[in-house]
């Protein structure tokens, strides 16, 4: 087997799973925690075209397949609007994804990281 190289976490990495910890705490339902199935909502897989999930983030940013902030927020925003695009207004996962993308991109503003991006040599 190929040994699966360990590679050392870049700056960006680390922030990324800072972010993305801070993010899952404002989902204590963990509605957004796994890939969403078509058992659990019908014709899911027909109606998103490009599922997101926290936990596929999370392997993204072990893959280091983010080169920038932006393309974790790209990420993030897909995962929210998947919720708004197939559920309805009323349901608890349209209102909660309404609310998480709300305060995740709040957060995510460059003026409110400026400290973090400080921190990157
Ligand atoms: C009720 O408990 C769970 C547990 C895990 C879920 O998704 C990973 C969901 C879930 C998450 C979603 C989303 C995010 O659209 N969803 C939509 C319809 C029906 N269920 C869900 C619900």
């Amino acid at each position: 087997c190929v040994l699966k190289k360990i590679q050392e976490k870049t700056p960006l990495q680390k922030m990324l799973e800072h972010l993305l910890g801070v993010l899952e705490k404002k989902d204590p339902q963990q509605f957004f925690a796994w890939p969403v199935t078509d058992n659990i909502a019908p014709g899911y897989s027909t109606i998103i075209e490009q599922p997101m999930d926290f936990s596929t983030i999370r392997q993204k940013i072990e893959d280091n397949l983010y080169n920038t902030l932006q393309d974790f927020i790209e990420d993030f925003k897909l995962m929210c609007e998947n919720a708004m695009k197939y559920n309805h207004l009323d349901t608890i996962y349209y209102k909660t994804s309404k609310k998480l993308l709300q305060s995740g991109l709040k957060m995510l503003q460059p003026e409110k990281l400026g400290w973090l991006f400080n921190l990157i040599p």
